[in-house]
């Protein structure tokens, strides 16, 4: 696929997030691995409702910009987690209502913010590591992010948001999604007698994949 369609297929998806109010203000960025260890991220301060594929920010793997506007301040935990994930092609953080919500718990399981009770929660995403909060844009979160790369595809960041990873950038999109209605539901099912699913059917969803 050439760099200007990934731009376009980028700018396309973040809009349909915004429109869908996945995000609100200038609230949220996303980025995506090109080749030659370049990195497309959305610059700082843009709506995702209304960027333009020749305002995104081309970085190199040290930060550096080639092309585009100012990145995103959060551009530091994005190359981060590319650098300890070869696994992860694209990356989603949003501040969407539930997920953001659910961030502002005070006593979340550090481990895993959502037990599992639908089978598409286990098959995208699994389970919700939980980083400390620091400030937007603060090292600290890109320390921590690149810590736990690997423990997961996706990170609540405490009193802020979610941050998502996903093969491609269809793949991230389509995972927070389905963990931001995982959220939803959560909230609705509050003080209800949830069944969770158990071991076995867990184990029996990640053997055989999406
Ligand atoms: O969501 C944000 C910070 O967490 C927005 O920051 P940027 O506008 O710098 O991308």
């Amino acid at each position: 696929m050439s760099e200007q369609q990934q731009k376009i297929d980028l700018v396309n998806l973040a809009r349909s997030l915004f429109e869908r109010g996945y995000s609100v203000g200038g609230a949220g960025n996303i980025s995506l691995r090109l080749s030659g260890n370049r990195f497309l991220v959305t610059p700082t301060g843009s709506s995702l409702g209304r960027l333009k594929a020749e305002d995104l920010s081309v970085l190199d793997s040290d930060g550096n910009l080639l092309e585009g506007k100012k990145p995103s301040k959060e551009s530091v935990f994005h190359l981060a987690m590319y650098q300890r994930n070869p696994a992860c092609n694209a990356i989603v953080h949003l501040h969407s209502t539930y997920l953001t919500a659910l961030s502002c718990l005070d006593n979340l399981d550090p481990s895993n913010a959502i037990n599992a009770f639908t089978p598409y929660y286990v098959m995208r995403v699994g389970k919700l590591p939980v980083i400390p909060y620091y400030r937007p844009g603060s090292p600290e979160i890109a320390r921590e992010l690149s810590e736990r790369a690997l423990d997961g595809k996706a990170f609540l960041l405490a009193n802020h948001g979610v941050v998502v990873c996903g093969s491609d950038l269809f793949d991230a999109v389509d995972n927070t999604e389905e963990l931001e209605e995982t959220a939803k539901l959560m909230f609705l099912l509050k003080g209800q007698n949830v069944r969770y699913l158990t071991d076995d059917e867990v184990n029996d969803l990640k053997n055989r994949g999406k």
